[in-house]
């Protein structure tokens, strides 16, 4: 099943008389449990899909659907649907309240349920290995990886069908990129969430993405599995990412392929596994712990 679909999306910015066509045609599908990775160099378009996807800017053609309902102007439906999708931000520092301790902000989000269906705060902690004792802390006291962690379990709150994940490692340190992942790759998988995982950097998106669209100047010029995309790209541009990925880690495509240089080696994410390693896309899912 598809839980996210994006059919024909532009996007055109207009500032005074001028226009900026950001997004031009872009189509994507996200099955269930699926992680879609988004990359492209910056002023590529992926955030305004990503904005476009959870309602933040308006498509100048094109629709998204989730669950396969079309987000209509009705505003209940509205309401509803974009729930089921939640959005992570670069950084937490801007998007979480700094005057709302950690326990606050989960109460917060929780409270967008039902009763029978929300999470208790201590859950929501639990579920993103936040230890309990930073619940009564705010932002300014946490680091970037634990405020990440919180950002996640406040859209985790809403019991999404859908993550929309732009560039939540790019301000944080390598070991906390690489712990963030881990999480994101073991949560997907325990809760069958679909995911966009929108980065410029491709030596990133193989540890979470099963399938990569490539985005260039607002258009998508390739898209496949993620394994493939990385060994055996076709577009120039891809490649061109590739190898802009730093060198100890490219392959010259000369050497066998039992001995070609996985783009990862030696690049500080370099131990982790590929996605498709870490969980098996068939692999039975988890779900949702059940209400209290
Ligand atoms: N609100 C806006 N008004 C006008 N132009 C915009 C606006 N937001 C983005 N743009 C432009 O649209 C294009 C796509 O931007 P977008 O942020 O979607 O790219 P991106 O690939 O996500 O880049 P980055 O990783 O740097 O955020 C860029 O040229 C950008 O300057």
């Amino acid at each position: 099943m598809t839980a996210l679909e994006v059919r024909d999306l532009s996007v055109v910015y207009r500032t005074g008389r001028a226009e900026m066509h950001a997004v031009s045609g872009v189509n994507l599908s996200i099955g269930a449990g699926r992680t879609v990775g988004l990359v492209g160099e910056s002023g590529s378009g992926k955030s305004t899909v990503a904005k476009a996807i959870v309602g933040l800017v308006r498509p100048t053609e094109g629709t998204v659907l989730v669950d396969g309902h079309q987000i209509d102007r009705s505003r209940e439906r509205l309401r509803l649907l974009r729930r089921r999708v939640q959005m992570i931000f670069q950084d937490p520092n801007s998007s979480l309240n700094p005057r709302l301790t950690v326990r606050s902000t989960l109460a917060e989000a929780a409270a967008l349920l039902p009763r029978q269906q929300r999470f208790e705060v201590d859950e929501l902690i639990d579920l993103v290995s936040l230890p309990p004792h930073l619940s009564e802390r705010f932002p300014h006291e946490l680091s970037g990886g634990q405020k990440q962690r919180v950002a996640i379990a406040r859209a985790l709150a809403v019991r999404p069908a859908v993550l929309v994940a732009d560039e939540i490692t790019a301000s944080l340190d390598v070991s906390a990129q690489a712990s963030v992942l881990r999480l994101l790759a073991d949560l997907q998988h325990r809760l069958q969430l679909s995911c966009l995982f929108i980065t410029h950097d491709l030596a990133v998106v193989k540890h979470v993405a099963h399938d990569i669209v490539v985005m260039r100047f607002g258009e998508v010029v390739e898209r496949g599995q993620a394994l493939d995309i990385v060994a055996e790209p076709s577009h120039e541009y891809t490649k061109a990412l590739i190898a802009a990925v730093p060198r100890p880690f490219k392959a010259t495509g000369h050497e066998p392929a039992s001995r070609r240089p996985s783009m990862s080696e030696g690049h500080p994410l370099g131990r982790l596994a590929p996605r498709d390693a870490v969980v098996s896309p068939t692999a039975p899912g988890g779900s949702w712990p059940s209400p209290k």
